[in-house]
């Protein structure tokens, strides 16, 4: 193995000082050009070899370092190719193996306290290596040794805080902190002044280099803990047959939703959103924020935090695609974020045992997709993680820093309740006498506050929902549905028979601007909210106000199965109808379906769903009254007194803001004073019943017939043949057309010329969104209509005094009156529904009702 000895060593090697050696190097290595491809390389490796090998390891003998020797020994110890190359398993430091090295080792070992072991390393050390990658290797290993030797050497001389502090700048993770500070240190000098950065600071570059190297081998390390992890985490029955049915290589059985459409789960973050979460907070402008916000808006879990805590999340929420079957955190861990599930999904896993064998095992416990979010009992209880969580399939996590979610978010969130116990107080249900602060703040700890805009379905059936409402801000309507047979409103009740035109033009008037709905919960939704956690939290209650963080985790697992039990149906007719008591104004509705989904709907997207579906019974949906700030919905249903049958809430104008409060909660802590309190409030404001309401709607409905026949009337005689048919073909036709907008107009104007008691502002309102048509069509029938109206519509006065003249010719006895009814309205109106009794069409129409 051995070199044999050489009596002509190049000048080079005589020389004992790092110059000569590595002139000496650089030499030999020119020499092999099959594994250095460029002066260059040379250099570098002569450069390497001789810092870390020679220097510090492998000092080698001068005098037995010619090139042809070394050539020579190398060849004949090494052949180049071969399976046991020795290459292939690089000797760094002689170890003897074979019983002839063994003896040569004894014998050299006696003069090694000068330096036989390096003189020994060298004979069997690959200095040159067949292949550049091997050589690179050998000398990584051997720099690595060196480095570690003298690391333990530097060490062992160190007090235990030198060592302590050593450690500590040696760990991967605060290396790589480190370089991530280099790094925005280089970066924010070269922003700030490219003049400098370009001028060369040199040290900066070199510790950006510095800075990357370190970040690769942290990413290294990273890679090599979770595949540990992995392979160390034991999957679930439910996770094995997943992966099992999904793994293409082992796909046991047909698989549905391999095929099934599955837009939701894989719709992916767009890249601008990606590059925004890859920004440290104080680098996103406050637009970029915003814009995060409305995308994240759509994830469910999300939309539960109050605007105010969103947009503290959006500045520091990261991005993080992980692939399937990963460990997203392990239970028994502790928290360090807080996770929503943008696309793909995860299994949550937790312990259970085996009642036989009494043996631990992991069941999936949940699987949470698209909008859901995990990770928060840690933090807000400061307790290891209570469950396992690995993916399902490729996930886009969002992660909320812990010191956020767990510091930040219950201060906004305590904050958020002082308002809200504020608001409250000023309303008379909550007032001092009957709510003492204590309990008002608790039953604040669970209370929302919700955004809607304009026309939003809030609530869709109040005899079902679980929720009292305190409007806080804008308006609401709120609605009754009444079922009635669609004869017995629409089949005018007059002696001529002519079906009036209103319903089906209220109804396309009716089909409002379409609104995008947003909405503001303020609590996460826990659908999966089980008895244990609803007696925990009945427990949390009576100790009364823990720690913030422990409120804010209660109110955000305390209601995730709200607006899901929709009962799809009903539809609505567009009518305008008054109650003779007057106690409640009434007007219209819109024909409507409940779409499938849920409440996320607007009025419009109601009124086409019904259009969709034609039912011979329809719904009609009738407005009982106005929720202004301050107003109650649902507290009659809570404590017992409403006789109104199941209502519905609508927001409109400018949208709305409520607070809802639990019903539960409600009945729990509310004192017997404060319940019959309630009671009084809920009877003072009970809204009218079924029947009241039929009757006014059908007494609406008749004279809503009565003006029609009235102006049908009216016109008749300019339907009369001509006395002089010799008109041109034009001519007859802009005669009819005359006609046809007189009637249209007056159609329309009757209730302003006949007088609707009460309702002239209301009906102002319904032909409001006339003017906002959303679809195309619609917005083209009604330019057109306006086209064809346009001489009457300019000059509504002329309209009105032209009509009031016509009508008075008629002999109807009606006066002008566009205000409140007059007795004699009154009377005639009285007249008409006797007249229309009398009629078979109108008492079929009673009979239906
Ligand atoms: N039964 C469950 N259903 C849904 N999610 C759960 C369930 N148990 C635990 N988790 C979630 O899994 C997370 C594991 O970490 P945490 O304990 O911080 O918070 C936990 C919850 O967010």
């Amino acid at each position: 193995m051995a070199a044999g000895p050489d009596t002509s060593p190049p000048a080079g090697f005589t020389s004992s000082s790092a110059e000569g050696r590595q002139r000496t190097l650089r030499h030999l290595l020119s020499e092999t050009p099959t594994f250095f491809k460029s002066p260059r390389q040379v250099n570098s490796a002569s450069t390497t070899l001789s810092r870390n090998v020679f220097d510090k390891r492998l000092f080698i003998r001068p005098q037995s370092c010619t090139a042809e020797n070394r050539r020579k020994a190398l060849t004949a110890s090494y052949p180049v190719s071969g399976t046991h190359s020795p290459m292939s398993r690089p000797r760094t430091s002689f170890s003897p193996r074979t019983p002839s090295e063994r003896d040569r080792c004894a014998t050299d070992s006696d003069s090694t306290a000068r330096r036989p072991r390096t003189y020994r390393s060298y004979t069997a050390s690959p200095l040159v290596s067949e292949s550049q990658q091997d050589l690179t290797r050998h000398v990584t290993e051997a720099w690595s040794r060196v480095r570690r030797e003298s690391l333990r050497r530097r060490m062992s001389r160190m007090t235990p805080e030198q060592r302590d502090s050593f450690r500590l700048l040696h760990n991967p993770a605060f290396q790589a902190a480190r370089c991530v500070a280099v790094w925005k240190r280089a970066r924010e000098r070269c922003t700030h002044s490219r003049q400098n950065w370009r001028e060369g600071d040199k040290a900066g570059i070199a510790r950006f280099h510095h800075a990357a190297r370190l970040v690769i081998l942290v990413h290294r390390l990273r890679v090599a803990m979770t595949t540990l992890s992995r392979d160390r985490t034991v999957p679930t029955a439910a996770e094995m047959r997943f992966h099992t049915l999904h793994h293409d290589e082992r796909v046991l059985a047909f698989n549905k939703d391999m095929y099934a459409r599955r837009t939701e789960a894989t719709m992916r973050l767009p890249r601008w959103a990606t590059d925004i979460m890859g920004k440290p907070p104080r680098w996103r402008s406050e637009q970029e924020c915003r814009r995060l916000h409305a995308l994240l808006r759509c994830l469910k879990a999300f939309r539960v935090f109050s605007p105010r805590i969103q947009a503290i999340m959006c500045r520091s929420i990261l991005y993080q695609f992980i692939e399937a079957e990963r460990v997203v955190l392990r239970k028994g861990h502790h928290g360090s974020g807080f996770y929503f599930v943008y696309s793909g999904s995860v299994f949550v896993n937790a312990e259970d045992k085996n009642q036989a064998t009494g043996e631990a095992f992991m069941r999936t416990e949940a699987v949470l997709g698209r909008g859901d979010s995990f990770g928060e009992i840690a933090l807000l209880r400061g307790c290891p993680r209570t469950a396992s969580v690995t993916v399902r399939e490729p996930c886009e996590l969002l992660i909320v820093d812990d010191k956020i979610f767990a510091e930040v978010c219950p201060k906004i969130f305590d904050a958020e309740l002082d308002e809200r116990v504020k608001f409250l107080r000023q309303v008379p249900l909550f007032a001092h006498r009957y709510w003492p602060p204590e309990a008002l703040r608790q039953l604040c700890i669970e209370t929302q506050m919700q955004e809607f805009k304009s026309d939003h379905i809030i609530v869709d059936d109040s005899e079902e929902d679980e929720w009292i409402y305190v409007c806080a801000e804008g308006q609401c309507k709120v609605l009754k549905s009444l079922v009635l047979e669609k004869e017995s409103l629409t089949r005018p009740a007059s002696p001529r028979g002519d079906p009036p035109s209103d319903v089906d033009t209220r109804r396309v008037s009716f089909a409002v601007h379409d609104d995008v709905i947003e909405d503001d919960d303020d609590v996460f939704h826990d659908e999966d909210q089980d008895s244990e956690e609803e007696e925990e939290a009945t427990i949390d209650r009576s100790e009364s106000m823990r720690s913030k963080s422990e409120r804010m985790l209660r109110s955000i697992r305390g209601d995730h199965a709200e607006d899901n039990d929709q009962d799809p149906q009903a539809s609505m007719d567009v009518f305008t109808v008054e109650v003779d008591d007057g106690s409640h104004d009434v007007s219209r509705a819109g024909r409507q379906r409940r779409p499938p989904e849920e409440l996320d709907m607007t009025l419009r997207s109601l009124i086409e769903a019904q259009l969709r579906q034609r039912r011979k019974n329809d719904v009609v949906y009738v407005e009982i009254g106005i929720l202004k700030r301050g107003d109650i919905f649902g507290l009659q249903e809570t404590v017992g007194v409403s006789d109104s049958g199941p209502l519905i809430l609508m927001s409109f104008g400018i949208g709305t803001r409520i607070y809802r409060l639990k019903r539960t909660n409600f009945r729990d802590l509310a004192s017997e004073e404060a319940t019959e309190h309630a009671k009084l409030l809920g009877y003072e404001k009970k809204y009218p019943s079924a029947e009241a309401l039929l009757i006014a709607l059908q007494e609406q409905s008749k004279w809503d017939v009565y003006k029609q026949t009235v102006v049908e009337e009216v016109l008749r005689h300019h339907r009369r043949p001509d006395r002089f048919p010799l008109r041109s073909p034009t001519e007859e036709k802009l005669r009819s057309r005359k006609v046809n907008r007189l009637v249209s107009t007056l159609s329309r104007c009757s209730d302003d010329i006949l007088g609707l008691p009460g309702n002239a502002e209301n009906t102002r309102k319904i032909t409001e969104p006339i003017d906002a048509p959303s679809d195309d069509r619609e917005r083209e029938d009604i330019r057109r209509a306006r086209k064809f109206d346009t001489p009457i519509v300019m000059r509504p006065k002329t309209m009105v005094a032209r009509c009031g003249s016509m009508l008075a010719r008629a002999g109807t006895g009606h006066t002008l009156n566009s205000g409140k009814i007059s007795p004699h309205q009154r009377l005639v109106r009285q007249r008409v529904s006797a007249i229309s009794s009398t009629s078979s069409d109108s008492s079929e129409a009673a009979n239906g009702v």
